[in-house]
């Protein structure tokens, strides 16, 4: 397994898309798979029904244990489930389900929501082992209602929804633009000035409150930072999102983003749903388009303006100069509909992500007086009163990375992720045919004793090396992902919460309001805040 991955990859860098090479890859990692399980290609199918061994290692004696059939894995019934999910209104706890039947099942066990038969694995060392085994074209699970609107309205998938090689074929372009945090740096200036906009919209907002300090429900707040932030790097361009008024075009936006959330069960039940049972049923599948209509149009106003910019400088003999956005539409390495799915994917995937992230970091720094207190002394060493934090200053700034970290690791804004295993693969004894749909228990992972001590502490500075030696990664909190199908916004989500935490850290002491219960996380789809979340934000002594 460890030459394949370095064959992966070493053909990183010449794939771009290559039909051949991308199918003899795959013939390559399934034949060494097959090998690795000791076994011929013709005898992959009916694997599942032999008696297996492995060899096993144990006191120093080789020993050969039987590797179990999906039939012998643990698990909740299906009766159970559907009274989980559908009485007792799973889908707001699936990661209070994920700890509870890590409890009665163990660290692998499987469910069945109707025909659907999911493996869930809660252990780091076997996430582990499943990741660094993926092949070169990771498959998400259950984007097939994603893919059907496409098919639908005629548009390309981007990379969230994208599979195989039209996946793979976007991803080297992209990964080349935005994923090192170099690629990034650049944008510092733009982000900032994102940052300064936020300031302003925190001010104006406290002054709005009896007491001049609180700001009511902060994830309102954030998410139109981070939504101005992403589209200041994606759109080059601003929104408007953080101004009193905010533009029509921009708040149709916002209202598509909503109705996409908030109305996250029935888009659930959208890909649920039979289709023959849509005339009966309609609404989910009629809200779902709605929303995907409301996005992609928003993309294509904002692409088609930087594009008539791009003509207008071309004809009047300019050197065109731009971001990421120009850079897809001059190089034409993605045409027009890959490019309008792809922003419109980013920006889908950029604003909650990083808005609950914001939220939760200032709740827990009001809620960790002391954590606040050692973040703030590290912020005013390295940056005073008043320098304003870039890219550049944020290897200075450990404890601000930490508390980005450590606030992912307590509320991972994806508490699980999907897969499709790409091969047969043995885990944790069992073997699991090709073709199964895996629960990545990330919540459970990274609130687990055996990987993190005091794990429901929050403690930013774990995350902080104390000399070169010292190795703070942990796979049992990876709240990107990991490998080649990992959160390709990754670095500007940083960016965006380094710079945005930096400032307000260093203006302002966060405290609780008398407002704001004790908040709980609820799953909306993703990991959020249960209740609004109020906080005072009184001036620090200059
Ligand atoms: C706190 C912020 C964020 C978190 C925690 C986060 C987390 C994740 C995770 C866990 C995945 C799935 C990875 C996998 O399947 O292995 C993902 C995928 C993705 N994320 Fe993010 N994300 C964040 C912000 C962003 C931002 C700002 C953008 C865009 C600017 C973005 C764009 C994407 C895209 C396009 C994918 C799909 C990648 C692919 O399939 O190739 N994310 N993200």
């Amino acid at each position: 397994m460890v030459s394949l991955n370095h064959l992966t990859a070493a053909c990183w860098k010449n794939v771009h898309g290559n039909r051949q090479l991308f199918s003899n890859l795959r013939a390559l990692h399934k034949s060494a798979a097959s090998e690795a399980l000791g076994m011929s290609a013709a005898g992959q199918t009916d694997m599942s029904e032999r008696l297996l061994t492995q060899d096993t290692v144990s006191s120093g004696t080789a020993e050969k244990t039987r590797i179990k059939s999906l039939k012998e894995m643990p698990g909740p019934s299906t009766l159970s489930n559907l009274i989980e999910f559908f009485w007792r209104d799973g889908f707001a706890r699936i990661h209070e389900i994920q700890m509870d039947h890590q409890k009665k099942y163990g660290k692998i066990f499987k469910s069945h929501f109707g025909p659907q038969l999911v493996v869930s694995i809660t252990d780091r060392e076997l996430l582990t082992q499943v990741l660094r085994a993926e092949g070169i074209a990771p498959q998400r699970a259950n984007m097939e209602s994603w893919q059907e609107y496409r098919d639908l309205r005629g548009r390309s998938t981007g990379l969230i929804s994208a599979e195989g090689e039209d996946w793979l074929k976007m991803r080297s372009v992209l990964r080349r633009l935005i994923m090192k945090p170099r690629d990034i740096a650049v944008f510092s200036d733009n982000v900032n000035n994102v940052v300064d906009d936020l300031i302003k919209r925190l001010d104006i907002l406290r002054t709005q409150e009896a007491d001049g300090a609180t700001v009511i429900n902060i994830n309102d707040l954030f998410f139109k930072y981070a939504m101005e932030g992403v589209a200041a790097i994606l759109y080059e361009c601003r929104l408007g999102c953080l101004e009193n008024e905010v533009p029509k075009e921009t708040q149709d936006y916002i209202s598509a983003l909503h109705l996409m959330f908030s109305s996250f069960k029935t888009t659930m039940y959208a890909g649920a749903i039979p289709k023959w049972l849509r005339p009966i049923i309609p609404k989910p599948w009629e809200e779902f388009c709605l929303s995907w209509d409301g996005l992609f149009n928003f993309s294509q106003i904002h692409v088609s303006k930087r594009l008539a910019q791009i003509k207008a400088q071309l004809e009047r003999g300019e050197e065109v100069k731009g971001g990421i956005l120009t850079h897809l539409l001059v190089t034409k390495e993605m045409n027009m509909e890959e490019i309008y799915a792809n922003v419109t994917e980013m920006l889908l995937a950029g604003v909650d992500t990083t808005s609950f992230t914001l939220s939760w970091a200032t709740y827990l720094l009001a809620r960790y007086p002391h954590v606040q207190q050692q973040i703030h002394a590290e912020v005013e060493k390295t940056l005073g009163h008043s320098a304003v934090a870039s890219a550049d200053d944020v290897p200075q700034l450990p404890l601000i990375r930490g508390l980005v970290k450590e606030t992912l690791r307590l509320f991972p804004v994806l508490p699980g992720n999907g897969r499709i295993t790409q091969d047969d693969l043995v885990v944790g004894g069992y073997f699991i045919p090709k073709g199964t749909q895996l629960a990545l228990c990330h919540y459970s992972t990274s609130l687990d004793e055996e990987n993190f001590t005091d794990a429901t502490d929050f403690r930013p500075d774990r995350w902080v090396r104390k000399d070169t030696t010292d190795h703070v990664d942990n796979f049992g909190s990876i709240p990107f992902g990991y490998g080649i199908r990992s959160c390709i916004g990754r670095r500007i989500a940083e960016l965006e919460m380094h710079l945005a935490l930096a400032r307000i850290i260093q203006k302002f002491h966060i405290e609780v309001s008398p407002k704001s219960d004790d908040v709980k996380a609820k799953t909306h789809g993703l990991l959020c805040p249960a209740s609004p979340i109020n906080l005072k934000f009184v001036n620090r002594a200059l």
